[in-house]
């Protein structure tokens, strides 16, 4: 049996995760970690009363084997230091990690030979429309990006909007993209900028998770748009990374890569 601590385990993923792994059979929830908490009884979250319920990362006291983080950017980098440091094997969508930070926890996850997946979007739809947009990227260089999430959200632009970014900045032909002298009469109405590709982030009720990346070109346009309408959407991935992470022996970025 493998054991799971999920890390947020109170929010809206955290919710998703325990689901997840206390009806998939081989798994067992073990712990539960949040911040803010009232109460440390398992009962009062409808939890079993074999799982133990953490406020404070320097109490937590587990044999879990993996350890899924969907908590906030502030406490990501911290949260998965300790997984590796404690031999558990971070499995973590939250968003937020700087790539200093990433580098430095796979620095650690490799001296430990511990496996380890970091997913800023473990959608289907997600994946995919990243792995389109680089290769779109490829013959349409001018692009933008905009990413439309609930507002709830605690963090822009968002972890697929950047790594989209990323991948295209990655492969795109060096370019001087748009107006060279163009100027803002409405401060940041241009939107972000990360290596000249301009991202949007639009934020409101109603919405779960959703983006497009816009290409332009002479006379023609390419849209590329992912959806997720329902936090389930994300759940396939986690349980694609559950079942690899342990045989991994480095902190891998990116679920494409396990897919
Ligand atoms: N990779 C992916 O596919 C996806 C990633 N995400 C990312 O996951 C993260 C969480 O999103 P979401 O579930 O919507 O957010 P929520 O705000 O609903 O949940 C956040 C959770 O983190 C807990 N928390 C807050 N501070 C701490 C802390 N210092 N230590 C431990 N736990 C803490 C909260 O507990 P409390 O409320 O008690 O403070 C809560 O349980 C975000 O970064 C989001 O971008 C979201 C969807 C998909
Ligand atoms: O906060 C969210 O909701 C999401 N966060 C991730 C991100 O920042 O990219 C993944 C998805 O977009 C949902």
């Amino acid at each position: 049996m493998t054991k799971v601590i999920v890390a947020g385990f109170t929010g809206a993923m955290g919710q998703k995760a325990v689901h997840l792994v206390e009806e998939t059979e081989g798994y067992e929830l073990v712990a539960g970690f949040a911040g803010g908490l009232t109460s440390l009884n398992p009962a009062d979250y409808n939890l079993p009363a074999t799982v133990k319920v953490f406020d404070d990362l320097d109490q937590i006291e587990t044999d879990a084997d993996i350890w899924i983080d969907f908590t906030l950017p502030s406490a990501v980098y911290a949260n998965t230091k300790f997984a590796i440091e404690h031999g558990i094997h971070p499995v973590i969508g939250t968003t937020g990690l700087t790539d200093a930070q990433v580098a430095e926890l796979q620095q650690l996850a490799s001296a430990k030979q511990l496996g380890g997946l970091i997913a800023p979007n473990f959608g289907m739809s997600a994946v995919l429309l990243m792995k389109f947009a680089q290769e779109a990227a490829k013959y349409f260089p001018d692009v933008e990006i905009i990413e439309m999430h609930h507002d709830n959200k605690a963090d822009a632009p968002s972890g697929t909007a950047l790594s989209t970014a990323k991948l295209i900045d990655e492969v795109r032909p060096e370019h001087e993209q748009g107006n060279p002298d163009e100027t803002e009469s409405l401060a940041g109405v241009r939107g972000g900028d990360y290596h000249g590709i301009h991202i949007h982030a639009v934020r409101l009720p109603g919405y779960v998770a959703h983006e497009q990346v816009l290409f332009g070109g002479p006379g023609e346009a390419l849209t590329i748009r992912q959806d997720s309408f329902d936090r389930q959407s994300f759940m396939t991935g986690v349980k694609v990374a559950m079942d690899h992470v342990e045989s991994l022996h480095e902190l891998v970025v990116g679920l494409e890569n396990v897919l």
